[in-house]
């Protein structure tokens, strides 16, 4: 069964809005494991705006499930994770000031950044796995960088079912049936969903790991809003 990671930038983007403790990222994370979550992805950015360095620190010591950190290889990112050791690494190519992830690696240009990188990472033990789009070519060369596995970016799946559009699963299926015959393993993630999420899982061979962050935590709120509004409303009564 494909395992669900749940990303909590979205926790510390809430908590750094009032620049206080509350909600408080471990106890969050905490709690996602035990609902049944199988692991915690963080995506620390360089500005630290939403996860900071120190959570990845405090994470290690409270994640029991498995433990993803994503980003850009800069010499911060790499120093961080090779003292923490969580049990992935997702290498994403992101832009110093992106919005949020918005391609994959190109593995032909940069396959000599990301063969060494990824030699120091399995040096410590630590799972590797690549964030690309579904080229097959960038896929046949993700397979000689020596990462484990790669993550599927699935923004322009969800964009085009919302729109009806099924058929863009179509590169996905391909791409993972032939990272499978590569020996790679399989992650996805971006802007997956309670909507698309199923369709997304039954279409795709050996399916790994989705890392689902921002739908989730919207999903969680709102999902939740009728039971606090009256929790509130119960308070207030005279
Ligand atoms: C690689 C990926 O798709 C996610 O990690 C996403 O980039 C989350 O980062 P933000 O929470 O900063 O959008
Ligand atoms: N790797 C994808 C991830 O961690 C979460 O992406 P999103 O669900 O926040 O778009």
């Amino acid at each position: 069964m494909t395992k669900l990671s749940v990303n909590v930038n979205k926790i510390a983007t809430l908590r750094n809005s009032r620049g206080a403790d509350f909600p408080n990222v471990v106890k969050v994370s905490t709690d996602i494991e035990r609902f049944g979550a199988e692991g915690i992805t963080i995506h620390p950015r360089p500005d630290e705006r939403h996860i900071r360095y120190q959570d990845a620190y405090d994470l290690k010591k409270s994640v029991t499930t498995e433990f993803n950190i994503e980003g850009n290889p800069i010499p911060k990112f790499m120093e961080m994770v090779l003292a923490i050791c969580p049990t992935q690494v997702t290498l994403v190519p992101d832009a110093i000031n992106a919005v949020t992830s918005n391609a994959g690696w190109d593995t032909i240009k940069h396959q000599d950044f990301l063969k060494e990188v990824i030699a120091e990472f399995k040096l410590k033990g630590i799972r590797t796995s690549v964030f690309i789009d579904t080229d097959l070519k960038l896929i046949e060369a993700a397979a000689t960088t020596g990462a484990d596995r790669i993550e599927l970016y699935t923004e322009d799946f969800a964009t085009q079912y919302a729109l009806g559009n099924k058929d863009a699963i179509k590169p996905y299926a391909e791409s993972a049936i032939l990272a499978t015959e590569l020996g790679l393993g399989i992650n996805a993630g971006h802007d997956l969903s309670l909507d698309n999420i199923q369709f997304f899982a039954q279409n795709i061979p050996n399916l790994l790991e989705v890392s689902i962050g921002h739908a989730l935590i919207a999903e969680s709120l709102y999902l939740g809003l009728e039971n606090v509004v009256n929790m509130y409303k119960y308070k207030l009564k005279a």
